[in-house]
Protein backbone atom coordinates (compact mmCIF):
# COMPACT_ATOMS: atom_id res chain seq x y z
CA UNK A 1 0.00 0.00 0.00
CA UNK A 2 1.67 3.35 -0.76
CA UNK A 3 1.97 5.47 2.21
CA UNK A 4 -0.04 8.86 2.77
CA UNK A 5 1.82 11.97 1.10
CA UNK A 6 3.84 13.22 4.32
CA UNK A 7 2.27 17.13 3.57
CA UNK A 8 -1.28 15.66 3.26
CA UNK A 9 -0.89 13.52 7.14
CA UNK A 10 0.52 17.15 7.87
CA UNK A 11 -2.58 18.69 6.97
CA UNK A 12 -4.72 16.04 8.33
CA UNK A 13 -2.72 16.10 11.59
CA UNK A 14 -3.16 19.73 11.53
CA UNK A 15 -7.40 19.48 11.25
CA UNK A 16 -7.57 16.81 13.65
CA UNK A 17 -5.42 18.66 16.34
CA UNK A 18 -7.59 21.66 16.13
CA UNK A 19 -10.89 19.78 16.09
CA UNK A 20 -12.19 19.50 19.53
CA UNK A 21 -13.41 15.89 19.21
CA UNK A 22 -10.69 13.41 19.77
CA UNK A 23 -9.77 10.77 16.86
CA UNK A 24 -9.46 7.55 16.20
CA UNK A 25 -7.17 6.20 13.30
CA UNK A 26 -4.59 7.53 10.25
CA UNK A 27 -5.36 6.04 7.55
CA UNK A 28 -6.47 6.35 4.35
CA UNK A 29 -8.07 3.80 1.57
CA UNK A 30 -6.24 4.40 -1.96
CA UNK A 31 -4.38 8.03 -1.96
CA UNK A 32 -3.10 6.85 -5.97
CA UNK A 33 -6.48 5.85 -6.90
CA UNK A 34 -8.27 8.50 -5.27
CA UNK A 35 -6.09 10.75 -7.10
CA UNK A 36 -6.52 9.57 -10.60
CA UNK A 37 -9.97 9.96 -10.48
CA UNK A 38 -10.38 12.84 -9.15
CA UNK A 39 -8.24 14.44 -12.04
CA UNK A 40 -10.37 12.94 -14.41
CA UNK A 41 -13.30 14.35 -12.86
CA UNK A 42 -12.28 17.42 -12.08
CA UNK A 43 -11.23 18.03 -16.15
CA UNK A 44 -14.36 16.07 -17.48
CA UNK A 45 -16.80 17.60 -15.91
CA UNK A 46 -15.56 20.36 -13.11
CA UNK A 47 -17.07 19.23 -10.57
CA UNK A 48 -14.70 18.07 -7.21
CA UNK A 49 -15.41 15.15 -6.84
CA UNK A 50 -13.33 13.53 -4.16
CA UNK A 51 -13.81 14.32 -0.33
CA UNK A 52 -12.02 13.30 2.62
CA UNK A 53 -14.31 11.71 5.75
CA UNK A 54 -12.50 12.23 8.84
CA UNK A 55 -14.06 9.63 11.09
CA UNK A 56 -13.99 10.66 14.84
CA UNK A 57 -15.08 9.05 17.84
CA UNK A 58 -14.48 9.49 21.37
CA UNK A 59 -11.23 8.23 22.68
CA UNK A 60 -8.34 8.73 24.08
CA UNK A 61 -5.41 8.79 21.47
CA UNK A 62 -2.83 6.40 21.87
CA UNK A 63 1.05 6.46 20.71
CA UNK A 64 0.60 3.77 18.30
CA UNK A 65 -0.38 4.17 14.63
CA UNK A 66 -2.54 1.89 13.21
CA UNK A 67 -0.82 2.39 9.57
CA UNK A 68 2.38 0.68 11.06
CA UNK A 69 1.09 -2.02 13.54
CA UNK A 70 -1.56 -3.46 12.11
CA UNK A 71 -1.40 -3.29 7.24
CA UNK A 72 -2.96 -5.99 7.21
CA UNK A 73 -6.52 -4.86 9.08
CA UNK A 74 -6.29 -1.44 6.99
CA UNK A 75 -5.95 -4.09 3.86
CA UNK A 76 -8.65 -5.98 4.93
CA UNK A 77 -11.05 -2.37 5.36
CA UNK A 78 -9.83 -1.67 1.71
CA UNK A 79 -10.66 -5.21 0.39
CA UNK A 80 -14.03 -5.37 2.32
CA UNK A 81 -14.76 -1.65 0.91
CA UNK A 82 -14.30 -2.73 -2.49
CA UNK A 83 -16.74 -5.62 -1.81
CA UNK A 84 -19.45 -4.34 -4.13
CA UNK A 85 -22.28 -7.12 -3.15
CA UNK A 86 -24.83 -5.48 -1.14
CA UNK A 87 -24.13 -2.10 -1.68
CA UNK A 88 -26.29 0.48 -3.00
CA UNK A 89 -26.52 0.45 -6.63
CA UNK A 90 -26.67 3.81 -8.62
CA UNK A 91 -29.64 3.40 -10.74
CA UNK A 92 -33.38 1.76 -9.91
CA UNK A 93 -35.45 1.24 -12.85
CA UNK A 94 -39.02 -0.52 -13.12
CA UNK A 95 -42.22 -0.59 -14.96
CA UNK A 96 -45.46 1.44 -14.67
CA UNK A 97 -48.70 0.40 -16.20
CA UNK A 98 -50.64 3.94 -17.06
CA UNK A 99 -54.73 4.24 -16.21
CA UNK A 100 -56.71 4.22 -19.52
CA UNK A 101 -57.32 7.73 -18.74
CA UNK A 102 -53.48 8.88 -18.95
CA UNK A 103 -52.04 6.59 -21.50
CA UNK A 104 -52.17 9.51 -24.39
CA UNK A 105 -48.99 10.94 -25.61
CA UNK A 106 -49.13 14.24 -27.95
CA UNK A 107 -46.41 15.94 -29.87
CA UNK A 108 -46.35 18.93 -32.53
CA UNK A 109 -44.93 17.82 -36.57
CA UNK A 110 -42.67 20.11 -37.96
CA UNK A 111 -45.24 22.02 -39.67
CA UNK A 112 -46.93 22.93 -36.82
CA UNK A 113 -50.28 20.53 -36.48
CA UNK A 114 -50.77 18.45 -34.03
CA UNK A 115 -50.81 14.57 -33.05
CA UNK A 116 -51.54 12.15 -30.65
CA UNK A 117 -50.71 8.38 -30.01
CA UNK A 118 -52.63 6.02 -27.81
CA UNK A 119 -49.20 4.19 -25.65
CA UNK A 120 -51.61 0.99 -25.39
CA UNK A 121 -51.72 0.36 -29.29
CA UNK A 122 -49.29 2.30 -31.23
CA UNK A 123 -49.43 1.28 -34.31
CA UNK A 124 -45.74 0.94 -37.00
CA UNK A 125 -47.47 4.04 -39.03
CA UNK A 126 -48.00 6.29 -36.12
CA UNK A 127 -44.50 4.96 -35.19
CA UNK A 128 -43.57 6.65 -38.47
CA UNK A 129 -45.42 9.47 -38.03
CA UNK A 130 -43.59 10.61 -34.72
CA UNK A 131 -40.11 10.00 -36.47
CA UNK A 132 -40.47 12.87 -38.80
CA UNK A 133 -41.50 15.18 -36.24
CA UNK A 134 -38.70 14.94 -34.61
CA UNK A 135 -35.01 16.79 -35.20
CA UNK A 136 -31.59 15.29 -34.98
CA UNK A 137 -30.54 15.09 -31.76
CA UNK A 138 -27.19 17.09 -30.12
CA UNK A 139 -25.71 16.20 -27.04
CA UNK A 140 -23.53 18.35 -24.75
CA UNK A 141 -19.30 19.03 -25.41
CA UNK A 142 -17.72 21.48 -23.87
CA UNK A 143 -20.40 23.24 -22.77
CA UNK A 144 -21.79 23.08 -26.47
CA UNK A 145 -24.38 21.66 -28.00
CA UNK A 146 -22.75 19.17 -30.91
CA UNK A 147 -24.45 17.03 -33.95
CA UNK A 148 -22.53 14.47 -34.69
CA UNK A 149 -24.17 11.41 -35.86
CA UNK A 150 -20.63 9.73 -35.55
CA UNK A 151 -21.33 9.85 -31.43
CA UNK A 152 -25.03 10.02 -31.17
CA UNK A 153 -27.82 9.09 -34.15
CA UNK A 154 -31.14 9.80 -33.11
CA UNK A 155 -33.76 12.14 -33.48
CA UNK A 156 -35.33 14.57 -30.67
CA UNK A 157 -38.19 17.16 -29.72
CA UNK A 158 -37.73 19.81 -27.35
CA UNK A 159 -39.71 19.39 -24.02
CA UNK A 160 -42.03 22.34 -25.48
CA UNK A 161 -43.46 20.26 -28.26
CA UNK A 162 -44.37 17.16 -26.98
CA UNK A 163 -47.08 15.81 -23.29
CA UNK A 164 -48.51 13.70 -21.67
CA UNK A 165 -50.51 13.01 -19.09
CA UNK A 166 -48.49 11.27 -17.13
CA UNK A 167 -48.02 11.93 -13.25
CA UNK A 168 -44.28 11.22 -12.05
CA UNK A 169 -45.47 12.25 -8.80
CA UNK A 170 -47.28 9.29 -8.55
CA UNK A 171 -43.95 7.18 -8.80
CA UNK A 172 -41.49 9.54 -6.91
CA UNK A 173 -41.78 7.55 -3.52
CA UNK A 174 -40.76 4.54 -5.75
CA UNK A 175 -37.91 6.09 -7.64
CA UNK A 176 -36.43 7.74 -4.09
CA UNK A 177 -36.30 4.36 -2.63
CA UNK A 178 -34.16 3.23 -5.42
CA UNK A 179 -31.73 5.74 -5.33
CA UNK A 180 -31.38 7.29 -1.99
CA UNK A 181 -31.81 4.46 0.78
CA UNK A 182 -32.13 4.15 4.44
CA UNK A 183 -34.11 7.58 3.88
CA UNK A 184 -31.03 9.60 3.15
CA UNK A 185 -32.71 12.33 1.17
CA UNK A 186 -34.74 14.32 2.94
CA UNK A 187 -35.26 16.80 0.22
CA UNK A 188 -38.49 16.82 -2.23
CA UNK A 189 -37.90 15.85 -6.20
CA UNK A 190 -38.28 17.82 -9.01
CA UNK A 191 -38.65 16.27 -12.56
CA UNK A 192 -37.89 18.25 -15.35
CA UNK A 193 -38.86 17.21 -18.66
CA UNK A 194 -36.19 17.29 -21.11
CA UNK A 195 -36.54 15.55 -24.58
CA UNK A 196 -38.56 13.10 -26.48
CA UNK A 197 -35.84 10.89 -28.26
CA UNK A 198 -36.88 8.39 -31.69
CA UNK A 199 -33.92 5.79 -32.10
CA UNK A 200 -35.00 4.56 -35.42
CA UNK A 201 -32.99 1.49 -37.01
CA UNK A 202 -29.51 1.84 -36.90
CA UNK A 203 -29.87 4.58 -34.44
CA UNK A 204 -27.54 4.87 -30.72
CA UNK A 205 -26.07 7.26 -28.54
CA UNK A 206 -22.11 6.64 -27.96
CA UNK A 207 -20.90 6.55 -24.20
CA UNK A 208 -21.50 9.71 -22.18
CA UNK A 209 -22.96 11.03 -19.08
CA UNK A 210 -25.35 13.76 -18.74
CA UNK A 211 -24.66 17.97 -18.37
CA UNK A 212 -25.41 18.78 -15.00
CA UNK A 213 -27.71 21.59 -15.68
CA UNK A 214 -27.23 23.52 -12.19
CA UNK A 215 -25.92 22.61 -8.95
CA UNK A 216 -29.20 21.05 -7.63
CA UNK A 217 -29.44 18.53 -10.62
CA UNK A 218 -28.54 14.99 -9.35
CA UNK A 219 -29.90 12.76 -11.98
CA UNK A 220 -31.75 11.42 -15.34
CA UNK A 221 -34.51 9.66 -15.87
CA UNK A 222 -35.29 7.92 -19.00
CA UNK A 223 -38.93 6.53 -19.54
CA UNK A 224 -38.80 4.23 -22.76
CA UNK A 225 -42.16 4.29 -24.56
CA UNK A 226 -44.44 0.72 -25.60
CA UNK A 227 -43.84 1.34 -29.06
CA UNK A 228 -41.93 -2.15 -30.88
CA UNK A 229 -38.69 -2.64 -31.48
CA UNK A 230 -35.27 -4.53 -31.12
CA UNK A 231 -31.59 -3.67 -29.55
CA UNK A 232 -31.53 -0.17 -27.84
CA UNK A 233 -30.44 -1.67 -24.49
CA UNK A 234 -29.58 1.35 -22.09
CA UNK A 235 -26.18 -0.16 -20.84
CA UNK A 236 -25.23 1.71 -17.82
CA UNK A 237 -21.62 1.78 -15.95
CA UNK A 238 -20.10 3.34 -12.53
CA UNK A 239 -16.69 2.36 -10.88
CA UNK A 240 -16.49 -1.55 -12.20
CA UNK A 241 -20.18 -1.61 -12.07
CA UNK A 242 -22.60 -2.66 -15.07
CA UNK A 243 -26.49 -2.54 -15.64
CA UNK A 244 -27.78 -3.11 -18.98
CA UNK A 245 -31.70 -2.02 -18.81
CA UNK A 246 -33.90 -3.53 -21.95
CA UNK A 247 -36.83 -1.97 -21.37
CA UNK A 248 -38.23 -4.06 -24.05
CA UNK A 249 -37.92 -7.01 -22.42
CA UNK A 250 -39.72 -5.50 -19.38
CA UNK A 251 -42.35 -4.41 -21.22
CA UNK A 252 -43.50 -7.41 -23.30
CA UNK A 253 -44.86 -8.93 -19.67
CA UNK A 254 -46.54 -6.30 -18.84
CA UNK A 255 -49.91 -4.45 -19.78
CA UNK A 256 -49.87 -3.26 -23.01
CA UNK A 257 -50.23 0.81 -21.62
CA UNK A 258 -46.96 0.12 -19.58
CA UNK A 259 -43.94 2.22 -20.04
CA UNK A 260 -40.17 1.02 -18.26
CA UNK A 261 -38.15 3.54 -16.97
CA UNK A 262 -34.50 3.59 -15.37
CA UNK A 263 -33.32 6.91 -13.13
CA UNK A 264 -29.08 6.99 -12.44
CA UNK A 265 -27.16 10.04 -10.89
CA UNK A 266 -25.48 12.16 -13.50
CA UNK A 267 -21.96 10.74 -12.77
CA UNK A 268 -23.12 7.58 -14.32
CA UNK A 269 -21.41 6.57 -17.79
CA UNK A 270 -24.42 5.26 -20.31
CA UNK A 271 -24.64 4.32 -23.91
CA UNK A 272 -27.67 3.31 -26.17
CA UNK A 273 -26.78 0.89 -28.30
CA UNK A 274 -27.71 0.24 -32.00
CA UNK A 275 -31.52 0.02 -32.42
CA UNK A 276 -32.11 -2.71 -35.00
CA UNK A 277 -35.60 -2.40 -36.40
CA UNK A 278 -37.94 -0.41 -34.87
CA UNK A 279 -38.60 2.92 -32.85
CA UNK A 280 -36.99 2.74 -29.75
CA UNK A 281 -39.03 6.35 -28.19
CA UNK A 282 -37.83 7.06 -24.41
CA UNK A 283 -39.25 10.79 -22.79
CA UNK A 284 -36.12 11.83 -20.82
CA UNK A 285 -36.23 14.17 -17.61
CA UNK A 286 -33.86 15.73 -15.49
CA UNK A 287 -33.96 14.96 -11.32
CA UNK A 288 -33.61 17.97 -9.10
CA UNK A 289 -33.42 18.17 -5.15
CA UNK A 290 -36.32 20.57 -4.87
CA UNK A 291 -36.15 22.00 -1.06
CA UNK A 292 -39.71 24.06 -1.63
CA UNK A 293 -40.87 20.49 -1.78
CA UNK A 294 -40.81 17.36 0.96
CA UNK A 295 -38.86 14.57 1.04
CA UNK A 296 -40.82 11.94 -0.90
CA UNK A 297 -42.41 8.93 1.82
CA UNK A 298 -40.10 6.38 1.22
CA UNK A 299 -42.13 2.91 1.89
CA UNK A 300 -39.27 0.88 3.07
CA UNK A 301 -38.71 -0.38 6.50
CA UNK A 302 -35.27 1.04 8.03
CA UNK A 303 -33.71 -2.16 8.38
CA UNK A 304 -29.54 -2.29 9.51
CA UNK A 305 -26.62 -2.81 6.78
CA UNK A 306 -25.12 -5.88 6.45
CA UNK A 307 -21.49 -5.56 4.71
CA UNK A 308 -18.33 -6.90 4.97
CA UNK A 309 -16.67 -3.13 5.63
CA UNK A 310 -19.06 -3.07 8.22
CA UNK A 311 -18.26 -6.13 10.04
CA UNK A 312 -14.60 -5.07 9.74
CA UNK A 313 -14.68 -2.04 10.67
CA UNK A 314 -16.64 -2.86 13.38
CA UNK A 315 -13.95 -5.21 14.41
CA UNK A 316 -11.19 -2.51 14.38
CA UNK A 317 -13.57 -0.34 16.59
CA UNK A 318 -14.27 -2.87 19.07
CA UNK A 319 -10.61 -4.25 19.39
CA UNK A 320 -8.71 -2.92 22.44
CA UNK A 321 -5.55 -3.10 21.25
CA UNK A 322 -6.81 -1.12 18.02
CA UNK A 323 -4.03 1.72 18.07
CA UNK A 324 -6.04 5.74 17.98
CA UNK A 325 -3.02 8.03 17.78
CA UNK A 326 -3.32 10.67 15.01
CA UNK A 327 -6.48 8.72 13.47
CA UNK A 328 -8.31 9.86 10.80
CA UNK A 329 -9.98 7.14 8.76
CA UNK A 330 -10.27 9.00 5.17
CA UNK A 331 -12.52 7.79 2.23
CA UNK A 332 -12.88 8.74 -1.41
CA UNK A 333 -16.26 9.20 -1.79
CA UNK A 334 -17.69 7.09 -5.67
CA UNK A 335 -19.85 10.21 -6.68
CA UNK A 336 -19.32 13.20 -7.76
CA UNK A 337 -20.60 16.17 -5.89
CA UNK A 338 -21.13 19.72 -7.19
CA UNK A 339 -18.94 22.22 -4.78
CA UNK A 340 -17.44 26.15 -5.73
CA UNK A 341 -14.85 26.19 -3.83
CA UNK A 342 -15.36 24.68 -0.45
CA UNK A 343 -17.76 22.94 1.54
CA UNK A 344 -19.64 25.31 3.08
CA UNK A 345 -22.62 23.49 4.53
CA UNK A 346 -21.50 19.96 5.01
CA UNK A 347 -25.22 18.82 5.81
CA UNK A 348 -26.24 19.85 2.19
CA UNK A 349 -24.29 17.59 0.21
CA UNK A 350 -26.50 14.99 -0.77
CA UNK A 351 -25.11 11.92 -0.37
CA UNK A 352 -25.60 8.92 -3.54
CA UNK A 353 -25.46 5.24 -3.78
CA UNK A 354 -22.60 3.62 -2.26
CA UNK A 355 -21.61 6.80 -0.55
CA UNK A 356 -24.52 7.22 1.07
CA UNK A 357 -24.49 3.34 2.06
CA UNK A 358 -20.63 4.28 3.47
CA UNK A 359 -21.66 7.00 5.83
CA UNK A 360 -24.75 4.87 7.17
CA UNK A 361 -22.36 2.15 8.28
CA UNK A 362 -20.52 4.83 10.20
CA UNK A 363 -23.05 5.76 11.31
CA UNK A 364 -24.66 3.10 12.61
CA UNK A 365 -21.27 1.89 14.09
CA UNK A 366 -21.58 5.21 16.24
CA UNK A 367 -18.75 6.91 13.85
CA UNK A 368 -19.40 10.69 13.33
CA UNK A 369 -17.85 11.82 9.69
CA UNK A 370 -16.52 14.98 8.49
CA UNK A 371 -16.05 16.06 4.88
CA UNK A 372 -13.10 17.49 3.42
CA UNK A 373 -12.83 18.49 -0.16
CA UNK A 374 -9.42 17.17 -1.87
CA UNK A 375 -8.23 19.62 -4.33
CA UNK A 376 -4.88 19.54 -6.40
CA UNK A 377 -2.90 23.37 -6.72
CA UNK A 378 -2.00 23.44 -10.33
CA UNK A 379 1.83 24.38 -10.25
CA UNK A 380 2.34 21.70 -7.88
CA UNK A 381 6.74 21.45 -6.87
CA UNK A 382 6.53 18.69 -3.92
CA UNK A 383 5.27 15.12 -4.28
CA UNK A 384 1.81 15.82 -2.78
CA UNK A 385 -0.65 15.69 -4.78
CA UNK A 386 -3.94 16.47 -2.91
CA UNK A 387 -4.51 19.81 -0.64
CA UNK A 388 -7.42 19.54 1.75
O1 LIG B 1 -32.86 7.77 -24.68
C1 LIG B 1 -32.16 7.22 -23.86
O2 LIG B 1 -32.33 6.06 -23.51
C2 LIG B 1 -31.02 7.95 -23.22
C3 LIG B 1 -30.85 9.32 -23.73
C4 LIG B 1 -29.66 9.96 -23.14
O3 LIG B 1 -28.77 9.35 -22.65
C5 LIG B 1 -29.60 11.43 -23.14
O4 LIG B 1 -30.50 12.08 -23.66
O5 LIG B 1 -28.62 11.97 -22.59
FE1 LIG C 1 -27.58 10.67 -21.50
Amino acid sequence: MRPISKHLARKLSHLTQTSTTNTLIRQHINVSQLYKRWKGAIVSRGLACFIFLHATMNEEPSRTDLLESSGSTIQQLRAALENKTGLHEPWTSGVITLPESKATLFYERQDGTASSLKLGSVTPAQANDLNPACTPATFGLNQQDVLDESYRKAGKLDAGKFAWLFNLCDFTSQLAAGLFPWSSLDKGIRFEPYKLNVYGEGSFFKAHQDTPRGADMFGSLVCLLPIAHEGGNLVLRHHGREFVFNGQALLQNSPPASISWVAFFSDIEHEVTRVTPGYRATITYNLYFDSYIGPPPICQTPTTIEHPFKTTLKKILEDPTTPTTHPILGFGLQHAYPFDRAIVDPDSIKLKGTDATLVQILKELGVSPQFFLLYREDNEKDDCPFRV
